[in-house]
């Protein structure tokens, strides 16, 4: 994915003043920042939901993005979820979503509808949804919010994995913690983005501790 000079404002106000973002398959990258910053402004844009007031947005294959508000119909079950975005995505199978559903432990609530769901396995539900028809860019809002500890380990792994097998991830998230299972981080200030770290990425696949970091002062966006 490749991003040019976004510019986006609300009346007037200035929100993104500038993005340039070059996302490579096989990469995690996060983008951190305060709340208000415009982190859902742009995976917004990214998404295709936002048109931006100027600047582009280029991308090969399929995209999956979960938003930061979970939108789930409460009458229906799990399942129904599966079966009405099966059909949406136009996919064969759910084995792709099934395998997900058992990473998150999300399968023991196939018959539960989604209105008496917790907010944890809500968000469970609206990540394997975003993700069931195996995207190679997957767009994730504040994607661990409400989720247990092992819940929280759990969805890292799965991102771990699919950036593995050469997806290209983008994180957003107003906590910068848990910052070493990214491969890049951007901080958004000011309506640009700031490298804090980047990996060499020939080095991407090595283990954290065996990287070196690109300066932040040489890294580019
Ligand atoms: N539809 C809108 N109309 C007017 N202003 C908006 C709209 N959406 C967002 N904003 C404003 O744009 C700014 C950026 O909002 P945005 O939701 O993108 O920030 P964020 O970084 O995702 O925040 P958070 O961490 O709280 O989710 C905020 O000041 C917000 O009030």
């Amino acid at each position: 994915m490749k991003v040019s000079g976004l510019h986006h404002g609300y009346q007037r106000r200035a929100v993104l003043r500038g993005i340039d973002l070059d996302l490579r398959p096989g990469v995690l990258a996060g983008i951190v920042g305060e709340n208000g910053a415009g982190k859902s402004t742009l995976l917004r844009i990214l998404s295709g939901e936002l048109r931006p007031d100027r600047g582009s947005v280029h991308h090969h294959g399929r995209f999956g993005y979960c938003p930061q508000d979970v939108v789930l119909n409460d009458a229906l079950t799990v399942r129904q979820h599966l079966d009405f975005f099966k059909t949406a995505f136009v996919l064969d199978d759910l084995r792709h979503a099934e395998t997900i559903m058992d990473e998150l432990r999300l399968s023991q609530y196939a018959d539960v509808r989604a209105g008496v769901l917790s907010g944890g396995t809500r968000q469970k539900l609206n990540l394997t949804l975003a993700l069931m028809h195996d995207p190679q860019v997957l767009l994730l809002d504040e994607p661990y919010q409400g989720f247990d500890w092992d819940t929280y380990q759990r969805f890292w792994r799965l991102a771990t994995r699919l950036r593995d097998t050469g997806r290209s991830i983008l994180v957003v998230s107003h906590l910068a913690y848990d910052t070493e299972r990214l491969d890049e981080i951007w901080r958004l200030d000011g309506g640009t983005l700031h490298p804090t770290r980047r990996w060499r990425h020939e080095e991407a696949h090595l283990p954290v501790h065996r990287r070196r970091a690109v300066r932040p002062d040489r890294a580019r966006p």
